[in-house]
């Protein structure tokens, strides 16, 4: 891959809104999400069933099917070296063709959804290599060959039928599929749910070998926080609709500022360390057709005060250090000035870069 280096921003989601048009009062699933991505980062997404963690993800990757609709906002992808940035929004279905498989890819839950169950799986790389890379079928076979021993599989499973493979297996498959042409972005929607725990940590360990060899970035998405301390470098937390918190992964997990990632936290056994009490949440998050005034988390809340029923917290940043992270709560009223600035000037750099 020859993009820009580690570090510079790969997509830049802006104020980006979501809602399901399917009644007369809409679903607002996505509430202004502002989320920065760079390159050869891990980026997970975490939040409890109906956050809206896979309208946001189908969102940016322009995979989202009625009644959503993107209302507003803008998801810049910042291509290879050189190149101006492309609003993903704004493509053409034809244009966004040309950027799926070969810069950015996505693993879904179910592997079965994702391969089509009346071809081979040799077929179906072939199909991707020969449309995307212009291989022929036998050099995509070899290809595909090299890709699927790379997450485990043996080359005798590549004239299989997906059904003739292990859930792990069609999953892995799917992995590799997605890596076929080198993206620049894999992004993976609770990849590892419908495979059992000791087949998670070895597919887990598969895509963080193949990401440091192959040096893409991942969106990962999932509402385990213990599994995602384990393989993101940075998190992002979704509740409501919104981004309540972002942080580098293990400053989030030990140092939460948000009570809403802090009762994550507590949801969750730790995949390493001593163990813990599990605590639930209480109650569940809230319908999005008529989301909570203020804070949407503060009927849930235990630290709820005055202000956070009325006026929704803006997420500011916690410091003035590039890697510090933000929260949206009232209990963190004051970033620095400085912390402001930074996050002005990151917010007009992100802008321009767009322009
Ligand atoms: N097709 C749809 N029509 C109407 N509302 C929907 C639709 N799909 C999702 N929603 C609503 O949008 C909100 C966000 O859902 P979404 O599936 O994005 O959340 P999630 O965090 O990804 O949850 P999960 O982990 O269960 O996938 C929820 O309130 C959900 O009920």
């Amino acid at each position: 891959m020859n993009g820009p280096s580690v570090g510079e921003p790969l997509l830049t989601i802006r104020d980006l809104h979501v809602d399901y048009f399917d009644q007369a009062e809409p679903v607002h699933a996505v509430r202004g999400v502002d989320l920065t991505l760079r390159r050869g980062e891990t980026l997970g997404v975490v939040g409890e069933s109906g956050c809206g963690k896979s309208t946001l993800i189908t969102a940016v990757t322009r995979l989202e099917r009625p009644p959503a609709v993107t209302t507003a906002g803008s998801v810049l992808f910042h291509g290879r070296e050189g190149a101006e940035p492309v609003d993903l929004l704004r493509l053409t279905e034809r244009e966004l063709n040309k950027l799926r498989w070969e810069h950015i890819a996505v693993v879904f839950q179910s592997a079965m959804n994702a391969l089509n169950p009346v071809l081979r799986i040799s077929t179906q790389f072939a199909d991707v290599l020969g449309r995307h890379r212009g291989l022929s079928r036998r050099d995509a076979e070899r290809r595909a060959a090299e890709l699927l021993a790379m997450v485990g599989i043996p080359e005798d499973r590549l004239r299989a039928w997906p059904h003739e493979l292990s859930g792990g297996m069609r999953q892995r498959a799917t992995i590799a599929l997605a890596l076929a042409c080198e993206p620049d972005l894999v992004v993976m929607d609770e990849p590892t749910t419908a495979v059992d725990v000791v087949m998670q940590r070895q597919i887990l360990r598969q895509i963080a070998r193949l990401k440091r060899r192959l040096g893409f970035s991942v969106v990962f998405i999932t509402h385990d926080l213990s599994l995602l301390i384990e393989i993101a470098d940075r998190i992002a937390v979704m509740y409501a609709g919104q981004v309540v918190e972002t942080g580098p992964a293990r400053q989030l997990y030990t140092d939460p500022r948000h009570p809403y990632t802090a009762a994550l936290r507590s949801a969750f056994p730790p995949v390493r360390g001593p163990r813990r009490e599990i605590v639930g949440i209480p109650g569940s998050p809230p319908g999005l057709r008529t989301p909570p005034t203020g804070c949407g988390f503060h009927p849930r809340c235990p630290r709820a005060f005055e202000p956070c029923a009325t006026t929704a917290p803006a997420l500011l940043a916690l410091g003035t250090a590039p890697s510090a992270g933000e929260v949206a709560c009232h209990l963190h009223p004051g970033p620095t000035p400085a912390a402001n600035a930074r996050q002005d000037s990151a917010r007009q750099e992100d802008t321009h870069a767009g322009a």
